[in-house]
């Protein structure tokens, strides 16, 4: 079985209910499909409603009890969405016809759906951009308590047979924090690390990546993840952590010895921590475009209830991808 065979059996023993912003997309309604084909997931499809009955129609549905329609515009739950955003809100000045209008918003109504409990999780992002579809999880669900901020990772299943021997990585933050700094470059790799932990069931080997690998280099953004790496083996001794490190150091054993040897993840690291947006959000796409990794995210990290994104680029698998690993998660909120 494939690491993504794997998820997707592991969420079907604990299927849950998950609501789609973008009903109107036919990869979002031909992914939903194939989740509740497989037993992972039922489904809320959010849009208008003919709309989306002419996209299950295309898609060859006549009618299922796991895929329901919640149309912002007639649904029974848009007051409660609007009643309860404008309490959630009001503190920040707005107003409630303002509540009333981002009720209909269908980003807004999903993530609502799922803050008070009609969903067990949300996914979007195959047609709007990820600030949109995170803004409305950090608005309407909000970050959990003990989590110092909300990040976000990719999950990257290597080719089958890949000459590293590797089947995984987790890479993080390619998708939200724009430019952390180093306590939560640090938060981020805790969180990651987890995140690796609890959706393969792997051990953590985090490496923190830089053009430079223990001091190779001088400059203030290799001063950055050489601290968030000190503050990481601080605060999470039993966690196998290094940096900083260039990516051949952290992946390629020959590399990862002559480089940094002694560390205890060079060469091995299985969960890579980017400096800043701009390299892991490039270097995601490089290892899923040319690398043929498949690249399942940005998932979000660090939320109170389950709320993922998709690439605009994503395809029908991607979505079902994400759909498992959405009800996982959720299984996880669960206990
Ligand atoms: C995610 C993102 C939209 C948040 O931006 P922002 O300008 O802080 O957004 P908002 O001000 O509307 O934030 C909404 C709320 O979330 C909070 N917030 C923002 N980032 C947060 C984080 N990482 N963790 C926890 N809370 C966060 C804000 O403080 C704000 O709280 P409040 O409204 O209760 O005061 C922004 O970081 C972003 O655009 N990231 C890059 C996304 C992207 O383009 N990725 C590339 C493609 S994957
Ligand atoms: C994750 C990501 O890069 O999203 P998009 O391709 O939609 O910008």
């Amino acid at each position: 079985m494939t690491v993504l065979q794997e998820l997707r059996a592991r969420a079907a023993s604990k299927p849950a209910h998950i609501v789609m912003s973008e009903g109107h997309d036919p990869r979002i309604v031909a992914g939903a499909l194939e989740a509740t084909m497989a037993g992972i997931a039922r489904i809320t499809l959010v849009g208008t409603r003919a709309t989306v009955e002419e996209r299950l129609h295309q898609a060859g549905v006549t009618g299922s009890d796991d895929i329901t329609i919640q149309d912002p515009a007639t649904s029974d739950l848009t007051d409660e969405v609007a009643r309860s955003f404008y309490e959630l809100r009001k503190h920040k000045g707005i107003r409630e016809d303002y509540a009333a209008e981002q009720a209909r918003d269908p980003l807004v109504f999903a993530a609502m759906m799922v803050r008070n409990g009609h969903a067990d999780g949300t996914v979007g992002g195959a047609i709007h951009t990820t600030s949109d579809t995170v803004r409305a999880a950090l608005q309407c669900i909000g970050k959990a308590p003990e989590a110092p901020l909300v990040s976000s990772f990719f999950l990257m299943a290597l080719p089958d047979g890949h000459s590293s021997g590797r089947r995984a990585l987790t890479f993080g933050d390619c998708g939200l924090v724009i430019d952390p700094d180093t306590e939560e470059l640090a938060a981020i790799a805790a969180a990651s690390a987890n995140s690796h932990r609890q959706l393969l069931g792997e051990e953590p080997k985090v490496a923190l990546l830089s053009f430079s690998t223990m001091g190779s280099a001088k400059h203030p953004s290799v001063t950055k993840v050489a601290e968030a790496a000190r503050l990481l083996k601080e605060r999470h001794p039993k966690l196998a952590s290094d940096g900083e490190m260039q990516f051949d150091a952290a992946f390629v054993p020959s590399v990862g010895a002559s480089k940094a040897p002694g560390s205890p993840v060079a060469g091995h690291a299985n969960v890579m921590i980017f400096p800043n947006l701009d390299a892991g959000n490039i270097g995601y796409k490089i290892a899923q475009r040319i690398g043929g990794a498949q690249a399942i995210g940005p998932i979000l990290q660090g939320l109170n209830k389950p709320a993922n994104d998709l690439s605009r680029g994503c395809n029908i698998t991607d979505v079902t991808n994400m759909i498992a690993v959405t009800v996982l998660q959720a299984a996880a909120d669960d206990g």
